[in-house]
C-alpha cells in the first residue's frame, strides 16, 4: 500500500436491530468499560420495523475518521466510539479484494482511516433504543469491513463498550446479556437463548407517547440511581439473579403467563428504583401511566395476561401482545382510548401496518364506532393526542451484512456520505 498507488475505497453495509429488555439493565459497576450490576434478557425488534443500516468505508485517502448520522455530520471524538474503533481495529485481519485489487495487510488497518455513514429507519434519540441498534450496528459493519474472525460474543463484548444495550442487538430473538465477572470485562458479553422463529406468534405494539419535557439520559441516570438507590443494592443481588431464571424457562416453554408477570414486574421495579434515586427520576407520564391501568384491567378482566407491558428511560409503552388476535383486540383497546389527534389512520400506525385492518379499523369511523371496551368502567375518559404514533413490530433477526451496493449509503467515487 504505497503513496502511489491508485486511490481506491473499500466500503461494506450492514443492518441491525434494536431491541427491548423484558429483564432490565440499569445500575454500571464500572462506567468506562460499561460492565452492569445484573444480567439482562430483551427481545430483538425486527429490523424492517426498527434498525440502524450502516456503510463503513476505508481508502488510504482518507486523511481522518469521520462520521455523518441520518444525513448530518457528528463528532467521532466521544470515548464510546472511540473503544468501538480502537477494539476492531485491534482484531482486523488481512482483506483481499481481487476484483478491486486492493489488497490490505493486518497491520495496515492502524493507518487506514474510515469514514461511516448511519441511517436509522426510526426516530433517533426518541427512547426507542437508537444507540442499541446504532452502535451494534458500526461495530458488526465494521467488523466485516476489517474481517474481524466472526465471533459474536466478542463482537458484543465490543459493541457492549459503545453502549450497554447495544450488546444484545448483535443477536436476533431472545437474547441475554450476561454481566460477567471479569474486572476486564472479558466475560460481560450477549448470548442469545432462541431465535426468532422459536416465538414468533408473539405480536408487538409501541406506543410512542408524546413527550415535551427532557429526559434524563440512561446513562446518567443509572450513574444516580447507583450512587443513592439503596433498593437497586437488593433488585440486583436478590431479585434479578432469580427472575434472570424463571424468564430463560418461560422463553423457552412459551409460557405466556409467566413471561407476562415477569416483564411487567421488572419494568416497575426498574421504574422503582428510579424513583428511589435521589433526587428521583420519573420516566413515566400520566399517558404512560394510563396504559399500564388498560392493560392491568384487561389482564385481571381475563383472568390471565394477555398483554405484557414494558417501559425504558421514557414514557413510550412496549406491548407484547401473546398472539395476533390478542393484539387486534389490545390495538382496539389503544385505540379506543387514544384516538389519533389527525384524521390520518395511517400515519397513526407504523411499521406492520396489516394490523389495522386485521383490527377492523380501516378509517377514522371505525375507531370512533369502537364500543368501550366491557372492563372499563364508565365514565370512558379519552385522550386524543396523547400518542403521538403506535409501532407494530415483531421479534426479529440480528444484524446482517447488505451486499446490494444500492443500500450503501457512502458513495463509493467520493468516500463522503450520499446526499450531503
Ligand atoms: N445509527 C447510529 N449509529 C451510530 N450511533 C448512533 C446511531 N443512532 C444513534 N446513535 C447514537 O446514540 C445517540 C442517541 O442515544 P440516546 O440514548 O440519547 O437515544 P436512544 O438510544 O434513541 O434512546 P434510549 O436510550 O432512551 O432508548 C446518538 O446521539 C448517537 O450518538
Ligand atoms: C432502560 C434501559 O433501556 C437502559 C439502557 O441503557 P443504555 O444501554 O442506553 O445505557 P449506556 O450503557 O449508558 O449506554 C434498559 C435496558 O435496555 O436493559
Amino acid at each position: 500500500m504505497g503513496a502511489t498507488e491508485p486511490q481506491w475505497v473499500l466500503m461494506a453495509t450492514g443492518r441491525s436491530p434494536t431491541n427491548i429488555a423484558v429483564i432490565k439493565y440499569w445500575g454500571k459497576r464500572d462506567e468506562a468499560l460499561i460492565l452492569p450490576v445484573n444480567d439482562s434478557i430483551s427481545v430483538t425488534l425486527d429490523p424492517d420495523h426498527l434498525s440502524a443500516t450502516t456503510t463503513v468505508a476505508a481508502s488510504p485517502s482518507f486523511p481522518s475518521d469521520r462520521m455523518w448520522l441520518n444525513g448530518k455530520e457528528i463528532a467521532l471524538s466521544g470515548g464510546r466510539f472511540q473503544s468501538c474503533l480502537r477494539e476492531i481495529r485491534k482484531r482486523a485481519r488481512d482483506v483481499e479484494d481481487e476484483k478491486k485489487g486492493i489488497k490490505i495487510k493486518k497491520e495496515d488497518w492502524e493507518k487506514l482511516h474510515v469514514h461511516i455513514a448511519s441511517y436509522n429507519n426510526f426516530p433517533t434519540a426518541a427512547g426507542l433504543a437508537s444507540s442499541a441498534a446504532g452502535l451494534a450496528c458500526l461495530v458488526f459493519t465494521l467488523g466485516k469491513l476489517m474481517n474481524v474472525n466472526e465471533d459474536y460474543g466478542e463482537l458484543s463484548s465490543i459493541a457492549r463498550q459503545g453502549s450497554g444495550s447495544a450488546c444484545r442487538s448483535i443477536y436476533g430473538g431472545f437474547v441475554k446479556w450476561c454481566m460477567g465477572k471479569n474486572d476486564d470485562g472479558s466475560d460481560s458479553m450477549a448470548v442469545q437463548l432462541v431465535d426468532e422463529s422459536h416465538w414468533d406468534d408473539l405480536v408487538i405494539i409501541i406506543a410512542v407517547v408524546s413527550s415535551k419535557q427532557k429526559e434524563t439520559s440512561s446513562t446518567s441516570g443509572m450513574r444516580d440511581t447507583v450512587e443513592t438507590s439503596p433498593l437497586l443494592q437488593y433488585r440486583a443481588q436478590t431479585v434479578v439473579p432469580s427472575r434472570i431464571l424463571k424468564m430463560e424457562d418461560a422463553i423457552k416453554n412459551r409460557d405466556f403467563e409467566s413471561f407476562a408477570r415477569l416483564t411487567c414486574a421488572d419494568s416497575n421495579q426498574f421504574h422503582a428504583v428510579c424513583l428511589d434515586t435521589s433526587p428521583p427520576i420519573f420516566y413515566m407520564n400520566d399517558t404512560s401511566h394510563r396504559i399500564i391501568s388498560l392493560v392491568e384491567k384487561w389482564n385481571h378482566s381475563e383472568g390471565t395476561p394477555q398483554v405484557a407491558y414494558t417501559f425504558d428511560a421514557g414514557p413510550n409503552a412496549v406491548l407484547i401482545a401473546r398472539n395476533r388476535k390478542t393484539a387486534t383486540l389490545l390495538l382496539q383497546r389503544l385505540l379506543y382510548t387514544f384516538p389519533p389527534q389527525e384524521n390520518d389512520l395511517d400515519s397513526y400506525m407504523l411499521g406492520d401496518k396489516s394490523i389495522l385492518s386485521d383490527a377492523g379499523l380501516q378509517s377514522i369511523a371505525d375507531v370512533e364506532a369502537l364500543p368501550a371496551p366491557p372492563e372499563m368502567k364508565a365514565p370512558n375518559q379519552k385522550f386524543k393526542g396523547d400518542v403521538s404514533y403506535f409501532i407494530c413490530s415483531r421479534p426479529g433477526a440480528g444484524p446482517k451484512v447488505l451486499t446490494d451496493e444500492s443500500h450503501a449509503l457512502i458513495d463509493s467515487a467520493t468516500g463522503l456520505a450520499k446526499g450531503v
